[in-house]
């Protein structure tokens, strides 16, 4: 296989940045451009080790470095490896990099490093999809759950059902395969048992994702409600800066104003909305238009009512469209008198907390409330969870085979038509894992990777 090169650091200025290589060629290639302090070559160190000195684009000095060496099979991708560590910024990276091309390496594709570990067998699938995770984590938990992942909480899973169906599955088919031999026949009881327990050690992992998505992707949250009910003047309080405009007029945002922010381990992607009411301006119509749109595509909706005001109709209908949703209704300005009709709403909507948003009152109850809603106070980021639509796929599969399994029993089916589903459950495990996946989902796993992972 190739040597192959990129940056493996984010492109921009930063202390140091890090060129990798690998492949078979890598020490000969580094080495043709490298000249360390000590005279050493990279060729004749041992692996682990690192040398000081110079990278030469012919006989100019590109910058000084330290590079570090890897020997096959002991490295990230299992190949050998030279990890250049120049000084960061853009334009001394490329030119590093592009040092490296010309003496021989070719520029790697995105995620081709990872890949490469995968078909050195170094990781799973599971565990190469997510180190894509670990890089884009923006919370603890994402990247606990991902790290999780990365030390194999889903391979072990997929092995654990793998090796209880096998052991059925072979004694199965040995069984038919000959029936004049004389190994013992397996239980049928057994069988249903080893089913089972796979179905409920698959389905519960298929429960994960949801939550997994919450945890990594975040909520996207609406404030809503009627104008100078304090939505902006909340969406500040939670985001901790002057992101809306605030003022006593009515009507004062327009366009969707957009942050996200942590509440506990929740990401919210909040949206401030254009007040509702019914009003001739243009501007403000088609403000008030998008934030029903984004109602609509909610995750979950936080609706203001103004305590200081009675409820309107438009209060009213925001009740009846959020009210089956998840949502929580917020009193604003608890600091005035109540005039609002508390009843109304509480036996509406279950989930009511009372603040006021401009002395910052209660604000704590309002992000608890939010964690409960969103049901990741007690996310286990331990037990793995399922990072994409493709893991997903894969194990909706194999649980649908096993499901089917049981029914052909119920039925009395052959135990060769029982073998089948079983075969077929262990077939999506290995898709799952990548022991067994075709070249395209290979190729569209690494495809979303960045370069240099
Ligand atoms: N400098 C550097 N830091 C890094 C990485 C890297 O590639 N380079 N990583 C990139 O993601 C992560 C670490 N990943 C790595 C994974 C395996 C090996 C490695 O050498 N594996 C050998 C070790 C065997 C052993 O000593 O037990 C192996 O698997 O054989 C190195 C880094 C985070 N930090
Ligand atoms: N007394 C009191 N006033 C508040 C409270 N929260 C917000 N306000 C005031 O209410 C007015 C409107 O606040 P905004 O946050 O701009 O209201 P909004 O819901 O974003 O209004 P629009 O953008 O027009 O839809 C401002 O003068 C705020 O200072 C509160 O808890 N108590
Ligand atoms: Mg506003």
């Amino acid at each position: 296989m190739s040597t192959i090169a990129a940056i493996s650091t984010a492109q921009g200025q930063g202390g140091i940045g890090v060129i990798r290589v690998s492949g078979e060629d890598s020490f000969t290639i580094v080495d043709k451009i490298f000249k360390s302090v000590s005279g050493k070559k990279i060729m004749d160190i041992k692996g682990y080790t690192a040398l000081f000195g110079h990278i030469y684009n012919n006989e100019e000095v590109l910058d000084e470095a330290v590079v570090l060496k890897y020997v096959a099979p002991k490295s990230f991708t299992g190949e050998n490896v030279v990890e250049i560590s120049c000084h960061g910024g853009m334009y001394i990276t490329k030119e590093v990099l592009n040092a490296v091309i010309m003496s021989g390496a070719s520029l790697a594709e995105p995620g081709e490093f990872t890949k490469r570990a995968y078909l050195n067998g170094k990781m799973d699938l599971t565990e190469a999809e997510s180190v894509m995770d670990i890089i884009s984590a923006k919370s603890k938990s994402a990247a606990r759950a991902a790290l999780f992942v990365k030390d194999g909480a889903l391979f072990k899973k997929s092995q654990q059902v793998k090796q209880l169906l096998l052991d059925k599955a072979a004694h199965l088919s040995a069984w038919a395969d000959y029936p004049e031999e004389d190994i013992p026949e397996v239980s049928e009881d057994s069988i249903i048992e080893a089913i089972e327990e796979s179905i409920s050690i698959l389905e519960k992992l298929l429960s994960t994702y949801d939550m997994g998505q919450v945890v990594k992707e975040g909520i996207d949250t609406v404030i809503a409600g009627r104008p100078n009910a304090g939505k902006s003047t909340l969406m500040n309080l939670l985001v901790g800066r002057e992101k809306s405009i605030v003022t006593n007029i009515a009507g004062t945002t327009r366009d969707v104003v957009e942050d996200t922010v942590l509440v506990g381990n929740v990401m919210l992607k909040l949206s401030d909305t254009a007040g509702i009411r019914d009003t001739d301006n243009e501007i403000e119509k088609i403000g008030v238009q998008k934030t029903f749109d984004k109602i609509n595509g909610a995750g979950l909706v936080i609706a203001l009512f103004d305590n200081n005001e009675e409820l309107n109709t438009e209060d009213i209908d925001l009740i009846n469209k959020i009210k089956d949703m998840p949502c929580i209704a917020v009193i604003n300005k608890i600091d005035l008198d109540d005039k609002v009709d508390k009843k109304y709403i509480t036996d509406n909507i279950e989930n009511v907390v009372y603040i006021s948003a401009k002395q910052q009152d209660n604000i704590d109850e309002l992000k608890s409330m939010i964690e409960k809603i969103a049901g990741t106070e007690d996310f286990d980021p331990s037990a793995g969870i399922i990072a994409n639509e493709r893991q997903r796929n894969a194990i909706r599969n194999a649980v649908n085979s096993l499901y089917e399994a049981k029914e052909s029993l119920a039925m009395g089916m052959t135990m060769d038509a029982i073998t089948v589903s079983l075969q077929e459950t262990i077939d999506y495990l290995l898709e799952l894992t990548g022991e067994k996946a075709g070249e395209e989902i290979v190729d569209s796993v690494f495809h979303n990777f960045c370069v240099g992972k």
